[in-house]
């Protein structure tokens, strides 16, 4: 057979971590997606929390000569990191046919209840090959309010750079905008697909969740869906002024340690005393990527940093907070533990956060 080896002289491919709580559709999208003709240069992992893997049955009934490997003994984020790192590596030495062209992406498929931090602590072994990582979730537009009760499926959402309703043939047209308004507000970082075409929407999520070069907004106040997920609280910081990196530094340290994993995802452009480049932060979960300068980021409207965090009131970020000159408001107009956040239902109304 005329076949070719993936060599060095193509780029990594990306990987994709496809995230979502147990039953909510991860399987049948990538069934559907594995359909597509654009498929052919995809390689799949999947990760199941049990002994059986069922997923990869049914995923190898229907995808054709798309490759697949199987992490079916246990759950990546608490014990597969070197299985992985094997699965990674066969795929990147197998033989592809020259009709098919090199390996363009990897998705592995979460068990359904991966943690994404975790996952891509564990991701850690690959960084030699230089894969560019993203992370797509799927959000259960049946049992959004419900899965809402699982900590897991609030760290899926919020750790994801693309969310996919599911399951939305199932609702009517206002119920299904209501479902992906839901989905917006509990991630306002993340871009929010919709649609009964199941491959198309997969293909359109790890296309929007890719790296991208343009900067990135500060979401507006006021403007979710109110009350939807209480547990979840979506915070915007705002700095007046230009903190110093040591001080930036301690101040994530010092919100990372008290909110544990309650933290879901953080990430913001700052400029620090030090440069005039605005550096980009961010975290899924407690796992904090090197700060890097940005310098597509215009910063029209100052610094900012979204914090998105679980039973979490703005008294506990008051608590850790330094006077940097930080305001924090919140964008959900959600309540936790049973009373109003006191801010962010009504668009520009603050809190100056001081020492405490
Ligand atoms: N009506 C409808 N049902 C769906 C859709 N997607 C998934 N389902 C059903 O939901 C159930 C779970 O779907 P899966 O694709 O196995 O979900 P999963 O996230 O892979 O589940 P785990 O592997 O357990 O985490 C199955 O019965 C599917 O047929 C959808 O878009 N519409």
């Amino acid at each position: 057979m005329n076949s070719s080896r993936h060599s060095s002289a193509h780029a990594a491919p990306a990987f994709i971590v496809l995230t979502g709580f147990l039953g909510s559709g991860k399987t049948t999208l990538l069934r559907d997606f594995l359909d597509l003709p654009e498929a052919a240069d995809t390689a799949i992992i999947v990760n199941e929390a049990g002994e059986i893997g069922l997923d990869g049955a049914v995923l190898a009934d229907g995808g054709g000569d798309v490759r697949l490997s199987m992490l079916a003994n246990g759950c990546v984020c608490c014990q597969g990191a070197s299985d992985l790192a094997v699965a990674v590596e066969a795929l990147l030495r197998v033989d592809r046919p020259e009709a098919q062209g090199p390996l363009r992406r990897i998705i592995l498929e979460t068990s359904g209840l991966s943690k994404p931090g975790p996952v891509l602590r564990s991701l850690g072994v690959l960084a030699e090959h230089r894969m560019p990582v993203s992370i797509v979730s799927t959000y259960d537009a049946a049992r959004g309010r419900q899965l809402a009760a699982f900590p897991e499926a609030l760290a899926q959402w919020a750790g994801a750079q693309a969310l996919i309703v599911t399951k939305t043939d199932l609702l009517g047209p206002q119920a299904r905008g209501q479902a992906g308004r839901e989905a917006g507000a509990v991630n306002p970082l993340a871009r929010v697909i919709s649609g009964t075409q199941r491959g198309k929407a997969l293909w359109d999520a790890i296309a929007a969740a890719g790296p991208r070069d343009a900067g990135f907004d500060p979401p507006e106040t006021g403007s979710a869906e109110a009350g939807a997920h209480p547990r979840i609280g979506v915070f915007l910081v705002k700095m007046a002024g230009e903190p110093a990196y040591e001080a930036l530094a301690a101040w994530l340290d010092n919100l990372a340690g008290l909110l544990g994993d309650r933290l879901l995802r953080l990430k913001g452009l700052v400029r620090t005393g030090e440069s005039d480049v605005p550096l980009l932060v961010q975290s899924v979960g407690t796992l904090f990527s090197m700060p890097r300068p940005f310098r597509a980021a215009k910063l029209d409207r100052g610094s900012f940093i979204v914090v998105i965090a679980r039973d979490t009131t703005l008294g506990d970020l008051r608590g850790v907070t330094p006077d940097l000159g930080m305001v924090v408001t919140t964008t959900a107009a959600g309540a936790f533990g049973g009373r109003k956040l006191g801010v962010g239902s009504r668009p520009g109304m603050a809190e100056r956060v001081t020492a405490p």
